[in-house]
């Protein structure tokens, strides 16, 4: 079988007129163009577009590992980092697919699994699924979350409901669990790297002080969110990110508890459906 390529891209169209691209490297979803022609997903302009590495925007999937969370020691795993390959296509929807006679492995890896990660665009929503399946012989353990970067005029005009009075863990605070206050709208006002533990299954990102652009994030199967913005110190030493103020990440994850434990020839999905109102 020919190897997958990792720069081929596949373009949707939505039946409302809305439009999406998705790369084969690491089955990146990197553009979700409204109706109204907005952009709501960030990309980095110096983004690097390669076999090996993670595109710096868009959606890339963390698995089989979110973050430092699992045995690996390579963050957030090696699904984004692996090139996929294009499993079924149609106007509004696509499969991409991995397994472990493609994937980047890490040394030492010996389990065998199947990725697919699907796109299908609706009627003012875009819906996206990872499913795992354990092909292997033995139990196959993940965390995982979908690391989406949600494009903003200007993060310190940006804010986020469903949060409200939430238990965190703080990444830039290692080890801290705490609470979320009783404000019914978070602002991002400095660095944040919050994990919040069995988070709500919709939340809504208001984009612009007066909060007119909104887009509500719905989730099945991940338990958990994280937010995060590196804010300008940290952003300054990522050399693939070209700007901080751009883009808010809301990552629907399965992290901050036990990990799945999925049996041999068990399948494993979590989706996130994304709405645009306006
Ligand atoms: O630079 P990476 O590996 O893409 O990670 C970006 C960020 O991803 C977030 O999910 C983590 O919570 C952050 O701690 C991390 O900095």
């Amino acid at each position: 079988m020919a190897s997958p390529n990792p720069l081929l891209v596949v373009e949707l169209q939505g039946p409302d007129g809305s439009s999406a691209k998705i790369h084969a490297q690491g089955a990146t979803l990197t553009s979700w163009i409204t109706p109204d022609g907005v952009e709501r997903l960030f990309v980095s302009s110096k983004a690097k577009y390669q076999a090996g590495s993670a595109i710096r925007g868009g959606v890339p999937i963390c698995w089989p590992q979110f973050a430092m969370r699992g045995p690996l020691t390579q963050q957030h795993g090696f699904a984004r980092t692996s090139t996929w390959t294009l499993a079924s296509c149609e106007s509004a929807s696509v499969v991409f697919s991995l397994d472990e006679t493609s994937a980047a492995l890490p040394a030492g890896w010996t389990s065998a699994f199947h990725l697919e990660m699907e796109v299908r665009l609706g009627h003012e929503t875009m819906t996206q699924e990872l499913r795992v399946t354990n092909r292997g012989d033995s139990n196959l353990p993940f965390t995982t979350a979908l690391h989406t970067y949600l494009a903003v005029r200007d993060i310190r005009a940006t804010g986020l409901r469903g949060l409200r009075a939430l238990l965190y863990q703080d990444n830039t605070r290692p080890g801290q669990a705490l609470t979320e206050e009783e404000e019914e709208v978070v602002r991002i006002q400095s660095e944040v790297d919050r994990l919040y533990v069995q988070a709500p299954d919709r939340l809504v990102l208001e984009d612009g002080a007066d909060g007119r652009r909104t887009l509500t994030l719905a989730k099945q199967g991940f338990p958990d969110v994280v937010v995060w913005n590196p804010d300008g110190a940290k952003a300054s030493g990522m050399a693939d990110l070209s700007d901080w103020h751009g883009f808010l990440c809301i990552e629907v994850a399965h992290a901050a508890r036990d990990p799945v434990i999925l049996k041999p020839g068990e399948t494993w999905a979590g989706r996130q459906i994304l709405g645009a109102e306006g």
